[in-house]
């Protein structure tokens, strides 16, 4: 699992890795650079033209080292434009033109829009890093419209450029509108929100030698988590088992109209390992899950009151359950039973319809996509909001919640 951490605390890691690894500044920063350029020659042929748009920080810096890297990998068609628009150069950016100056590379510095050559076709992007505060004001508006306007491609270094990335207030966003963001040693949080897409498209991070022990040790609420994080947390089957030992689940949900969710839901709990699975549905809808997993056994909801929840290892109810009186009935007798449940999808519906959050037991799990959410918890003014919304709401509640999107947010209890 990796943290997500703010520009403050990557400028410590950056300073602390310049300190006790020891490394010089500069020799990072051309270490960070080949792992960028390592990344992206996996998307780039040799022949592309790339016109390499800097500024005059550190990130500008960067892109200096990556134009010279590229080139020594025999990259030809390469042009860095440099934008002379900014009050100061950092000290790795003048040694960086100074080692572009001993190569070939055509350069040019710029101070206005027009100035903007428009056969852009790959840019990569290091105008303004995690150093940029405020809002952008012309020229460099200006300048940006256009590589926006003009470029094919957009490769942005560790972030869009004019991006405030700790604040996901981008309500007019005007900076680099990227193809792909690479950033550097950990992915970034706003990259997680739909917010994101007007800034970059894609993103991936790399790793650019930040001592890990370092950064890991720095405080942060939330967490990447990664496929070996996950993989060893799977109970393998043993050699001899059966399925009595992996677990009897009861799915309460499904109706005739909405069956399907109530089957995805059964085949997931099977494919991710459960070992029984059993759905309570209306008896006409049998032989729907007989014929899409016959693994899986039925109990008739029109008998629910009978069924007995205790010869269960879990319970999951709500895919495709319907708002019927009935379907709010069974919910509230689960409510009643004060055991830990999964709530998805219309037992969320219902929970929020009426009124019923108090009452969840304490570690249950709560599934909601983003409209759910919001009819639980209300609407919130930007998805940092709705997520920092949800950390305090698992807590309050004791439940995890499992807040589903193209990045899915699991917030725990503590
Ligand atoms: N993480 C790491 O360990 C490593 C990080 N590295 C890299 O360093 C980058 C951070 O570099 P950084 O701190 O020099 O800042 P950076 O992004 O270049 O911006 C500074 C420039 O922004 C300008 N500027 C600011 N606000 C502005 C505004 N509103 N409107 C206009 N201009 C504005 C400001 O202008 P000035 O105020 O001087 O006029 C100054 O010129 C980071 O993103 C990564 O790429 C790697 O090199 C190595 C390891
Ligand atoms: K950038």
């Amino acid at each position: 699992m990796l943290n997500f951490i703010t520009n403050e605390q990557m400028r410590k890691a950056d300073e602390y890795t310049i300190k006790h690894l020891p490394i010089r500044s500069i020799d990072l920063m051309e270490q960070a650079c080949n792992s960028f350029v390592k990344r992206i020659t996996e998307d780039i042929s040799v022949n592309e033209k790339i016109t390499v748009c800097c500024g005059t920080g550190n990130n500008g810096g960067d892109g200096l080292a990556i134009a010279r890297l590229l080139r020594l990998k025999g990259y030809n068609n390469i042009t860095v434009i440099i934008l002379n628009i900014f009050s100061s150069s950092s000290p790795d950016f003048i040694v960086n033109k100074k080692r572009l100056n001993q190569l070939k590379i055509p350069l040019f510095e710029i101070k206005k829009a027009n100035e903007l050559p428009n056969n852009l076709d790959i840019v990569i992007d290091a105008v303004l890093g995690s150093g940029f505060q405020g809002t952008l004001k012309e020229p460099l508006a200006e300048i940006i419209k256009k590589i926006n306007h003009h470029a094919k491609y957009i490769f942005s270094v560790d972030c869009p450029s004019g991006l405030n990335i700790d604040s996901s207030k981008i309500k007019k966003y005007q900076g680099i509108k990227a193809d792909k963001t690479i950033s550097f040693q950990r992915p970034k949080l706003f990259f997680m929100f739909p917010e994101s897409i007007v800034s970059s498209k894609s993103h991936e991070f790399v790793f650019i030698g930040l001592n890990e022990d370092f950064l890991q040790s720095l405080p942060s609420d939330y967490f990447w988590i990664e496929e070996k994080d996950i993989v060893g947390k799977l109970k393998v089957r043993q050699p001899f088992s059966h399925k009595g030992i992996y677990g009897h689940l009861l799915i309460i949900g499904g109706m005739s109209n909405t069956m399907g969710a109530a089957v995805l839901c059964a085949k997931s709990a099977l494919f991710t390992g459960v070992g029984l699975v059993t759905c309570c549905v209306p008896k006409e809808n049998f032989s729907t899950l007989n014929i899409s997993q016959p693994e899986i056994m039925t109990l008739e909801r029109e008998n629910f009151n009978e069924i007995s929840l205790n010869k269960f290892n879990s319970v999951a109810i709500g895919p495709g359950l319907g708002l019927t009186q009935n379907s709010k009935e069974i919910v509230h007798k689960i409510l009643k039973e004060k055991i830990p449940v999964v709530f998805d999808a219309d037992a969320l519906n219902i929970i929020s319809e009426e009124n019923w959050l108090g009452k969840i037991p304490a570690n249950s799990i709560l599934t909601p996509h983003l409209k759910e959410f919001d009819r639980l918890f209300g609407s919130s003014e930007d998805w940092f909001a709705r997520l920092e919304k949800a950390r305090c709401k698992a807590k309050e509640l004791q439940c995890i919640i499992v807040l589903k999107n193209q990045y899915t947010f699991t917030l725990l209890t503590d």
